[in-house]
């Protein structure tokens, strides 16, 4: 992604926001379109393009094509422009007066040819209101099916602007280019594949703050360490973890609470991780030496639940240490910072609704048993969080973390965390974040950002298949150089 200066990430009703709000404060729409197409043409002709064509709707989006094919052709380039559709826009009709004016050549829902090397997509933008209909689809498919190269203006032609989805059919763009902000359709799969490279063409907009961004280095807040400090400053972490099924997730997870710089890292097992200790022998470990945790352990954890500032519960467990979790959450779940991964975020279907001090850490397989009707949606996903007042981060090649009024998206996924382990790392690392005084949407966003970019900074030398969890907690420290 290139030309990022600004963070914020908007959804269709804010962008139209955004453009009534620009209008009333005195810039003209046409000034707005202008300043659109002067930036197409620019990439456009960073191709050195011999033949192009503008493939324009009747919308706005179809204006803003139209203009830049206008401001080609005067360049000198070789431009030819095919509408398609039926109801203009007042924006576009304007331009497409101003092209006819200045002897272009304009094509009405023909049929074009292959000889084009560069193709601009100007047939839909925001304005998408369902699945593409079939003479558009048709279009959509010929541009698909070229081997020019594509541009699409503002979000490639078929993609929901709001969720990312292909509605039917979509423009496979080398380059996409938005206008004043992103919006999600641009930054959540599919439709981050099908916009190629993001460009940000910054036009007159008004400012405009939307609670909704993408992760950047100036948002992380990296605890503070003093000089003059001891162990007892940086925060007490209690896991209670594992399995006899699965010993070996919640090493992870201590190690990720040690090595972002908590001050005490206590991990408790059912069953026997004690091979933590020829990792890190400086985590305080214990095993109740049982198959899974009960209700009745809580009383024999209670010295250790009181001397922590956070609890991470659920790597590695199994759904019969359910009862326990849920009772956890009873006595605990008000007054404790609590972070529920894996198998434990089960335990919330047993409440109406928690409160702010808990987090869930899902992927996109334990949100969908939580939350049946999820789809890539992240209006519904705020809505969740808002209604169990809980906090969320789900994971997946974006990850995205809301308490349902701000939302942040991390892109800085990569293959090389697909792998078991890597979530229970980062339970870890948030955790140890949370130990250290960092709120628990701060300690998401920097969490997953340090431990996103070692992993991405690792893969540049080792490749994104060689990477694990255990070498990106031993490589943390890259993270922190923002
Ligand atoms: N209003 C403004 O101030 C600005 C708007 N801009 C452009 O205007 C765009 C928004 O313009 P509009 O609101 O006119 O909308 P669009 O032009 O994005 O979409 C409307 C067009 O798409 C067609 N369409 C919509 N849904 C369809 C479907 N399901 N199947 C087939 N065709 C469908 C409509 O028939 C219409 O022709 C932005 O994406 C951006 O490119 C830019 O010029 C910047 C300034
Ligand atoms: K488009």
């Amino acid at each position: 992604m290139e030309n990022i200066f600004e963070t914020n990430v908007l959804d269709s009703n804010e962008a139209k926001v955004m453009d009534k709000l620009t209008i009333e404060s005195g810039i003209m729409e046409e000034t707005l379109m202008e300043q659109a197409a002067f930036a197409i043409a620019d990439v456009a002709s960073s191709f050195s393009p011999k033949k192009i064509l503008c493939v324009a709707g009747t919308g706005n989006n179809g204006g803003d094509c139209i203009a830049a094919g206008r401001i080609l052709h005067n360049k000198g380039y070789n431009v030819e422009i095919y509408i398609y559709g039926k109801n203009q826009s007042n924006g576009f009709k304007k331009q497409l007066l101003i092209a006819e004016n200045y002897g272009l050549k304009i094509k009405y829902n023909k049929d074009f040819s292959d000889e084009y090397d560069l193709i601009i997509d100007g047939l839909i933008g925001i304005g998408l209101n369902g699945e593409v209909r079939s003479s558009i689809k048709t279009v959509i498919e010929k541009i698909n099916s070229s081997n020019a190269k594509v541009i699409s203006e503002d979000i490639p032609s078929g993609i929901s602007s709001d969720t990312g989805e292909v509605m039917g059919d979509a423009v496979h763009a080398d380059i996409t280019i938005t206008f004043g902000n992103l919006k999600i359709g641009q930054i959540l799969y599919p439709g981050r594949e099908f916009s190629g490279k993001l460009k940000i063409a910054e036009l007159s907009f008004k400012k405009f703050i939307s609670n909704r961004k993408i992760i950047t280095p100036d948002i992380i807040k990296v605890p503070n360490r003093k000089k003059d400090s001891h162990k007892y400053d940086y925060g007490n972490v209690l896991i209670l973890a594992g399995s006899s099924k699965y010993p070996g997730a919640p090493i992870l997870t201590a190690l990720g609470a040690q090595r972002i710089g908590a001050g005490l890292v206590t991990l408790i097992t059912p069953g026997d991780s004690s091979k933590i200790l020829s990792f890190e022998p400086s985590i305080i470990y214990s095993s109740l030496n049982k198959n899974n945790f009960e209700k009745n352990d809580l009383k024999k954890l209670n010295d250790e639940i009181e001397r922590a500032n956070v609890i991470i519960l659920g790597p590695g467990m199994t759904e019969d240490s359910i009862e326990f979790v849920v009772e956890l959450i009873k006595k605990q779940g008000r007054t404790k910072n609590i972070v529920l991964d894996a198998e434990s975020i089960q335990a919330i279907k047993e409440f109406e609704s928690l409160s702010e001090n808990i987090l869930i850490t899902p992927h996109v397989g334990e949100m969908k048993k939580i939350f049946k009707n999820l789809k890539n949606n992240i209006f519904e996903l705020e809505r969740f969080s808002k209604q169990k007042k809980c906090i969320i981060m789900l994971k997946s090649s974006i990850t995205t973390i809301t308490d349902g009024e701000k939302t942040f998206f991390n892109l800085l996924g990569s293959s090389s965390l697909s792998k078991g382990g890597s979530g229970d790392l980062l339970s870890g690392i948030v955790g140890g974040l949370i130990a250290q005084g960092l709120d628990t949407i701060n300690a998401c966003i920097t969490g997953s950002y340090i431990m996103y970019k070692t992993a991405k900074e690792l893969s540049n030398e080792y490749t994104e298949y060689f990477i694990t969890p255990k070498l990106i907690s031993e490589n943390l420290y890259i993270g922190f150089k923002l």
